[in-house]
């Protein structure tokens, strides 16, 4: 894992809905692809506002249909510490809009645990990282599972992720890692439990930025122009304990899928083809 991470690429879309509506477009092309390279797909999804909606545009695409949606391993970066049905859960907005509506392998959706599940929003996050941990077991059969230490980051502990999803916060957050908090600094730990969260709900769970960054391709999906002030920072290389969307970086690749407002204040010179 200690290879450079990919470049970076940045598309800027006119509207919210013509964001939402390519970013599904992508997700599906590249469902299909891997499926048809690996046979199965592994997505991480995000919550948020433009997060939702990509999902609710693949449900409403006739393209997904071609999606073998079975073969999809869905993850989630971050999760509102809150009862299972809770109409907050990024999990629950993610059934509502999409899973619901396709053919999933429940055994392959691994929501992060609920408040009427654990004690606190720790006990969930170390339950989550033993199923990443299980999952990446999977994955590489030859290791053995009660070896794998996931309170360090130990890469074999992690299954392969396709593409990550992540939306942004106004203050630059990304998925339930804050600015100046301690979740942002976590470099020994698959997946942290976070108190405190400056946005309600004040519990969550979420991935950290070294898991994060185990992804093939890191996707960031912003829109409104709430945001631009945090994707201009994060594009011109801030620290990301200040600004944590300054952080996430695709082995292979790292997408910023922005629309017009978001992108208002985007260095221009990576306009150039500078930002690689
Ligand atoms: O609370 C959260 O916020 C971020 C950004 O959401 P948005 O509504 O401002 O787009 C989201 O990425 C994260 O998953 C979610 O838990």
């Amino acid at each position: 894992m200690s290879s450079a991470p990919g470049p970076v690429r940045i598309n800027i879309h006119p509207s919210f809905e013509v964001l939402a509506a390519t970013t599904a477009a992508r997700l599906i092309t590249k469902l299909l692809d891997v499926q048809n390279e690996r046979g199965e797909a592994t997505v991480v999804l995000t919550g948020g506002t433009v997060g939702i909606a990509t999902l609710k545009a693949v449900a409403d695409s006739a393209a997904c249909l071609a999606v073998d949606w079975s073969k999809v391993n869905f993850w989630w970066g971050d999760e509102r510490f809150l009862p299972a049905d809770d109409a907050d859960r990024n999990a629950r907005q993610a059934e509502d809009v999409l899973l619901s509506k396709i053919g999933v392998d429940p055994e392959r959706v691994h929501r992060m645990g609920s408040s009427d599940e654990f004690a606190d929003s720790q006990a969930a996050a170390e339950r989550y990282a033993q199923q990443l941990a299980l999952a990446a077991a999977a994955e590489h059969p030859d290791e053995d599972p009660e070896g794998l230490d996931t309170t360090a980051i130990v890469w074999q502990a992690l299954p392969r992720f396709d593409v990550l999803l992540l939306g942004i916060g106004p203050d630059g957050h990304i998925a339930s890692l804050f600015p100046e908090m301690a979740g942002i600094r976590v470099n020994d730990a698959l997946v942290v439990g976070v108190e405190n969260s400056p946005k309600p709900p004040p519990s969550r769970v979420s991935l950290t930025l070294p898991t994060i960054n185990s992804a093939q391709e890191v996707w960031m999906v912003v829109a409104g122009e709430d945001k631009a002030g945090a994707v201009g920072l994060a594009l011109a290389g801030a620290n990301p304990v200040q600004v944590p969307a300054a952080g996430p970086a695709g082995r292979i690749k790292t997408l910023w899928l922005l629309d017009q407002d978001a992108a208002a204040k985007v260095p221009e010179n990576l306009f150039l083809g500078g930002a690689s």
